[in-house]
């Protein structure tokens, strides 16, 4: 049976809307599967494109010594967006196939697109997907006749792959297929497990490219399932399997995921560390210290599928990030934010949005699946030690009111591993505040979820969007020139991320509010949409009717609207 789709929810959608539905609900939460179409004198679709004028305003501030102000003048860059509207067929390559995550995501697409329910404790559970931006938020897109405001799910504002046609393989460095890696895993409950058995038991993972040096010695037992020859041969079969899936499933393109064991931070000389072509010459030298994540980059980009560094680990070196220039191939890193730091990333901006200092932060992690039996290995901990501690330094720096230039609150990092727990992560954090008049503010959390449930639904999320944002490029409205495409590190999908990787002089920002925004307001400039503002003028520049001779005030607050100018 063909999966499920968003054309079947339209048809749905549509039978629905002929419902009535309650007054107080918006009637467009029946519409919720339609497309969102702009109509604007600044945007225009075809049947292959659409384009829309953006006239990005920003302000660049200057301090004027003598007037002693800070002048912020208005500063406007005019841009036209292009975006392809077809959907290509689209393959997910995860490498790590058979881990956690892995496992889970394939579980999850399998039982969505079949449409599975399993027994649980509280009754029959169907398969979803929240937890996934794309398929379980909504945006608000304006308002309707009555005024009320009308949200829309994420995906209905561009065109965008649904996760149930996603064509899923990938490579693991153990043999076991995805039926058994899902038993290994102990994610999901015995009954999908079972259900999901006959339909996952011939996915087998490719052989990975594997050096011992970057992962812990207690994964070592597990790599049954390796590439032989040296990094210049290993390449050329990574490039070759994806060639062979490409070819055999007739896919336009496909992304390549690394959700793999967190490494240990490569350490190449400099010109291999920097330049593409030393890079390159490097990994046909054989030489020791080309991490296998980088050979799957390289491997992603030289077959112009975007890569996603889902770990921690120094992936994406500039050498990378030059070769994914040179062939107009996104990138997007690093080590998914999906728990406890992306909390942190929530709360610490809520306590300094408010105007509170936050001293100490002591957050603690423990659970018991084999990304932190791996980790327990303290040369792989640094890398995860380092994306979850920097998460705060845009937020700290943001406020010159509450900290000094090099003030920073104490900032505790602990995780332990405990095995009987498996991939059930509990995050025990305590956030202690300086607040009005001396007081303290003391927050503590205690939050519990299956790891892979929460970075699962991130995976696909960054294959949609990284795939969505092949098909944008843009112009300088104002200036002559032909449509390019966006900078290949794609730090507009940082909300997916502990520690985003951005373009060269980019700033890096953690705050989750911000980074939603960004990607939220990228999308909407895409469609001719302004960025969300939240403002509601048309309630607030009001002018409310006069009081009648009766001192009764205007027609039940009857407003109009200030004259247009
Ligand atoms: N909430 C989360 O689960 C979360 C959040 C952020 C980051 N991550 C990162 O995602 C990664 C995967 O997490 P997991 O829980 O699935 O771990 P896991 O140990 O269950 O799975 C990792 C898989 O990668 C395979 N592997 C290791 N090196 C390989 C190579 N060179 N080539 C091919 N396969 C290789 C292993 O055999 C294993 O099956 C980890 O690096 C973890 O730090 C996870
Ligand atoms: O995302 P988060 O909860 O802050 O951090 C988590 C770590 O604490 C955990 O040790 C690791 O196994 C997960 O992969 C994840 O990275």
């Amino acid at each position: 049976m063909r999966p499920s789709g968003p054309a079947d929810d339209r048809a749905t959608a549509s039978a629905a809307a002929t419902a009535t539905t309650a007054a107080s609900e918006s009637p467009f939460r029946s519409f919720r599967a339609w497309p969102v179409r702009v109509q604007s004198p600044r945007v225009r679709y075809t049947d292959r494109h659409v384009e829309a004028q953006y006239e990005y305003r920003t302000a660049r501030v200057t301090p004027d010594l003598q007037r002693q102000v800070l002048e912020a003048r208005e500063h406007t860059l005019s841009y036209t967006f292009r975006t392809e509207l077809r959907v290509p067929r689209l393959g997910l390559l995860q490498v790590g196939w058979g881990g956690n995550n892995g496992s889970t995501v394939t579980a999850a697409v399998v039982a969505n697109r079949e449409r599975l329910s399993w027994a649980a404790r509280g009754g029959p559970q169907a398969a979803n997907y929240y937890g996934s931006l794309t398929q379980a938020a909504t945006v608000h897109v304006g308002s309707d006749a009555a005024g009320r405001d009308v949200y829309v799910p994420l995906s209905s504002l561009l065109p965008m792959v649904h996760p149930n046609d996603l064509v899923l393989g990938g490579w693991d460095v153990s043999s076991l297929n995805l039926a058994d890696a899902l038993e290994r895993a102990q994610v999901l409950e015995p009954d999908l497990r079972r259900q999901l058995r006959p339909l996952l038991q011939d996915m087998r993972p490719w052989p990975g490219a594997f050096d011992r040096s970057f992962i812990a010695s207690n994964q070592w037992p597990r790599a049954d399932n390796v590439l032989a020859g040296g990094k210049g041969e290993q390449l050329r079969a990574l490039r070759g399997h994806i060639q062979q899936f490409k070819r055999e499933h007739a896919l336009e393109r496909a992304v390549v995921v690394w959700t793999g064991n967190s490494e240990r931070y490569s350490s190449l000389p400099p010109e291999a560390h920097q330049r593409a072509p030393a890079l390159l010459a490097a990994i046909d030298a054989d030489h020791a210290e080309v991490s296998p994540s980088t050979l799957y980059a390289v491997a992603a980009v030289l077959e112009h599928c975007p890569f996603v560094n889902g770990s921690p680990q120094n992936t994406l070196l500039p050498s990378v990030v030059e070769l994914a220039r040179q062939h107009h191939v996104p990138v997007l890193g690093d080590d998914f934010k999906s728990g406890q730091t992306r909390l942190k990333s929530v709360l610490v901006d809520y306590l300094l949005e408010c105007g509170f200092k936050v001293r100490a932060m002591v957050t603690y992690n423990h659970l018991g699946n084999n990304d932190m039996y791996q980790l327990t290995d303290r040369v792989m901990w640094q890398p995860k030690s380092s994306s979850k501690s920097r998460v705060i330094d845009d937020l700290v720096a943001s406020n010159g009111l509450l900290y000094g230039p090099h003030e920073q609150p104490d900032h505790a990092v602990v995780v332990q591993y405990v095995p009987y727990l498996g991939d059930s992560k509990r995050d025990v954090s305590e956030y202690t505040s300086e607040a009005f008049m001396g007081a303290h503010y003391t927050s503590v959390m205690h939050n519990e979820c299956l790891d892979s449930m929460l970075c699962a639904p991130l995976i696909i999320d960054t294959a949609i969007l990284c795939e969505l944002f092949t098909r944008v490029s843009f112009r300088r409205t104002d200036a002559p020139g032909d449509y390019e495409p966006l900078h290949p590190v794609l730090s507009v999908l940082g909300f997916f991320m502990k520690s985003p990787q951005v373009p060269p002089g980019e700033p890096v920002v953690n705050a989750l509010r911000r980074q939603r925004a960004c990607l939220e307001n990228m999308l909407r400039a895409l469609v001719g949409l302004p960025p969300e503002s939240h403002l509601r003028l048309e309630s607030k520049c009001r002018v409310e009717a006069p009081p009648s001779s009766d001192g009764e005030s205007g027609a039940a607050g009857a407003a109009r609207p200030v004259a247009a100018e």
